[in-house]
């Protein structure tokens, strides 16, 4: 008897997928019924939702904070359901969870493949010792290698932005990717690596790449991953390139290591290593190949410091009123106390007016992401079933009404204003962490580089305060639209700013 459809294996193939994928559609979306969808949560209509989140995912967290106030609520995205939470009390659950609850690395792994998209030795389940690198040695050496670093800094700025009497115009995201990514890798690498083009061109490429090579990852099934994993990531050309550089390094002071034991004169302090001599990297820590793996994901976590000093510098070009008071303060504690970390520890304005900036231009929709490891019940009784990715509405808890007065109105120093208040003077600091305040994370988990990257965006914005006059084209006072694809809520990519040598003196 002749069958009255085709059944070679392609059909076969697309009915067994569309069966698979609405069983588990279906699985996943009863678990989670308690929660409500904002969106359409049908089977087939949900990719419309999905679609909508790719475009314009600040719309749907706004509509999903405004529907359901202090509560949670889901969405349907391309890895699965996300459970978005509305209120500071979640981000404090988040807080005191452990990892054996909730889990940051599935989380984040779930989204970016670091093991495809990076290299295997940094992704889930390896030993994340430069984590602890970055948490110790590099922040305990902030204060002896600023001279290096604020040296570095200005070479670079004057590199990308010349300092002339006439207005230059100058597109300010490529510049700021050069400036911030040579300025950390003096830090990291030293010079005259940091300064090197395709050491750097490398770096920005990979950090780019990775979120695109994610999400072609995440249109496969799992078992395709290590496939497409290899297919369509830039990570084998950048760790080739990378070797390139490091190799001879790393050869050299193994050499020195032999000859001379732990310690030899003039031997380096920097991230290389520091890595080299953790005493958690074992045998690994003398693997190039693991090496160039641990100073690429550093460099994309370090690559976060473009959006907050590129958010920063749209507002001061909008905004040239408050660039008299931000120089009065930067000149006067200089002229006291030396440019130096810690005189940068006491320019509050300088502190408040990167806050309030990046308050309003995040980098993400959402953030503070943690996978549940097992079923997880947040404080008010709601249950996370195992295997779910939970975050915290960031765009709309940092322009609640009710936690920042005029929430979405630019105010300066209002940061400045709140640490006056008795007890309250580190409370409101830039890096220092609160249930309303969580654009470095949460918890224990929370960025181990946030006090590297507050220190180098405030030499870069007072370096800029200092020698130019800054404006945006045709005088605009507005701050332009930010980026909204993909989860994303980061300045604007095409702005033009305009630059010159700073005229108009502060008495
Ligand atoms: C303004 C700049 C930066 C921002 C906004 C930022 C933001 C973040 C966030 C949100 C997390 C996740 C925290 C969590 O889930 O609770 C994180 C983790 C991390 N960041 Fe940063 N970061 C910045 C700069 C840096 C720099 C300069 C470095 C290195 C020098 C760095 C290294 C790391 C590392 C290693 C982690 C993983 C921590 C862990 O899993 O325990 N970040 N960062």
């Amino acid at each position: 008897m002749a069958f009255p459809f085709d059944l070679s294996p392609i059909t076969l193939g697309v009915v067994g997928f569309v069966v698979f994928y609405t069983i588990k559609f279906n699985h996943e979306k009863s678990k989670l019924k308690h929660i409500p969808t904002v969106g359409y949560d049908g089977i087939w209509s949900s990719w419309i939702t999905v679609f909508r989140w790719l475009t314009n995912s600040i719309e749907i967290v706004e509509e999903g904070y405004r529907l359901y106030p202090g509560a949670a609520f889901k969405i349907p995205t391309i890895n699965g359901w996300q459970i978005i939470l509305n209120s500071t009390k979640y981000v404090d659950d988040i807080r005191k969870a452990s990892d054996e609850e909730l889990s940051p690395d599935e989380a984040i792994d779930d989204v970016l493949h670091i093991e495809y998209s990076i290299h295997p030795s940094v992704g889930l389940g390896s030993n994340p010792y430069q984590i602890d690198v970055v948490r110790h040695p590099l922040t305990r050496n902030i204060g002896a290698k600023f001279g290096e670093v604020q040296e570095e800094l200005e070479k670079a700025v004057f590199d990308h932005i010349p300092l002339t009497e006439d207005w230059n115009e100058i597109h300010a995201w490529p510049a700021v990717l050069e400036i911030v990514t040579r300025t950390a890798n003096r830090f990291l690498v030293g010079a005259p690596l940091c300064r090197d083009p395709d050491y750097r061109e490398l770096n920005i490429n990979l950090a780019l790449s990775i979120f695109k090579s994610a999400f072609i990852i995440n249109l496969f099934p799992k078992f395709l991953h290590p496939i497409v994993g290899r297919i369509f990531t830039e990570r084998r050309v950048a760790m080739r390139r990378l070797e390139k550089h490091l190799t001879p390094i790393i050869e050299e002071r193994l050499r020195m290591k032999r000859e001379y034991g732990e310690d030899w004169k003039d031997k380096p302090n920097d991230f290389i290593q520091w890595l080299m001599d953790h005493e958690a990297a074992g045998p690994i820590a003398s693997s190039v190949e693991d090496i160039c793996a641990r100073v690429l994901i550093v460099n994309f976590g370090a690559i976060h410091t473009t959006s907050a000093f590129l958010g920063a510098l749209y507002q001061l070009a909008a905004n040239p009123d408050i660039i008299g008071p931000l120089r009065s303060e930067i000149e006067s504690i200089i002229q006291k106390h030396g440019r130096n970390k810690n005189s940068f520890g006491q320019m509050r304005l300088l502190d408040s007016f990167l806050k309030e900036s990046v308050r309003l231009s995040p980098g993400g929709a959402i953030g503070v992401f943690r996978k549940a490891m097992k079923d997880f019940r947040l404080s008010d009784g709601t249950v996370v079933p195992v295997g779910t990715t939970i975050c915290a509405a960031v765009w709309s808890i940092l322009r609640d009404e009710n936690i920042y007065p005029g929430g979405s109105d630019f105010r300066p120093f209002r940061f400045a204003e709140m640490r006056e208040k008795g007890g309250e003077s580190t409370k409101h600091q830039f890096v220092n962490m609160q249930p309303e305040w969580m654009f470095f994370g949460q918890g224990r988990h929370a960025c181990p580089g946030r006090f590297f990257a507050s220190i180098e965006i405030k030499g870069l914005l007072a370096h800029l305060i200092l020698n130019y006059d800054i404006k945006f084209p045709n005088d605009s006072r507005n701050v332009p639209d930010i980026v909204k694809a993909w989860s994303q809520a980061a300045p604007n990519l095409e702005a033009r700013v305009l630059f010159r040598k700073r005229r108009a003196r502060v008495d």
